[in-house]
């Protein structure tokens, strides 16, 4: 892989290289601003790199964007909802094309109970949790999970704890990052730093 990336004139990530097998997860640490969202957008196919190559099955990701992209389900920071659209409407044009049931993704999240209110009423956490229930309905082999667990409680930490659990289960890969402990056990670690590295101006 050996991947680096420029962000406007900053060098972002300089050289970085991991491998992922099926049911592994990797987590990414580092201070703000050391590149964690720009690697997973790199990832996702969203950013070009500036050198190396991400191989999927020894395939370049850039070869195929629209081939990769089925292969991953994205979280972004913030959860992507249309605030005057319900929970259901947030998600059904997701369950729609993969024919997957929204029900039970709201179900295994703990929010059967709010499906008709509009998203601008939620709380952050159940905000969160609706976003997760959106990676649930697309039939992705690697979610890309940016800080999931931001304004999770206790019981719905335990949750995720379970979604991740049976995704791996199921071979399927998680990378994310994170600035606190995830229930990932057995993960790989990367860990980025701020570079201060800038382009030449000529
Ligand atoms: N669109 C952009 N144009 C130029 N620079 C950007 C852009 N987006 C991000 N950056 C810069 O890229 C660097 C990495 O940002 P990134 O969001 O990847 O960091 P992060 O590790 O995810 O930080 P955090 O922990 O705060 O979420 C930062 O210095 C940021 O200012």
């Amino acid at each position: 892989m050996q991947l680096s990336a420029f962000r406007g004139e900053k060098l972002v990530l300089k050289n970085v290289n991991f491998t992922l097998n099926s049911g592994e997860s990797l987590i990414i640490q580092g201070p703000n601003g050391a590149g964690k969202s720009t690697l997973l957008r790199i990832l996702a196919g969203f950013k070009k790199i500036d050198s190396g190559e991400i191989l999927w099955n020894h395939e370049n990701i850039f070869d195929n964007l629209i081939q990769h992209t089925q292969n991953v389900a994205w979280l972004s920071h913030q959860d992507s909802l249309k605030p005057a659209l319900t929970v259901r409407e947030n998600l059904s044009l997701v369950s729609h094309i993969y024919k997957t049931d929204l029900r039970d993704a709201l179900q295994t999240v703990n929010l059967s109970s709010i499906i008709d209110l509009p998203a601008r009423m939620l709380s952050a956490g159940q905000k969160r949790r609706v976003a997760i229930a959106r990676i649930l309905l697309k039939p992705a082999r690697l979610w890309l999970l940016d800080e999931p667990s931001v304004g999770l409680d206790q019981q719905t930490m335990e949750i995720l704890a379970e979604i991740f659990n049976q995704f791996k289960s199921e071979n399927g890969m998680i990378i994310t990052t994170t600035h606190v402990p995830l229930p990932l056990p057995n993960s790989q670690y990367l860990q980025l730093t701020p570079s201060s590295i800038v382009k030449a101006p000529f």
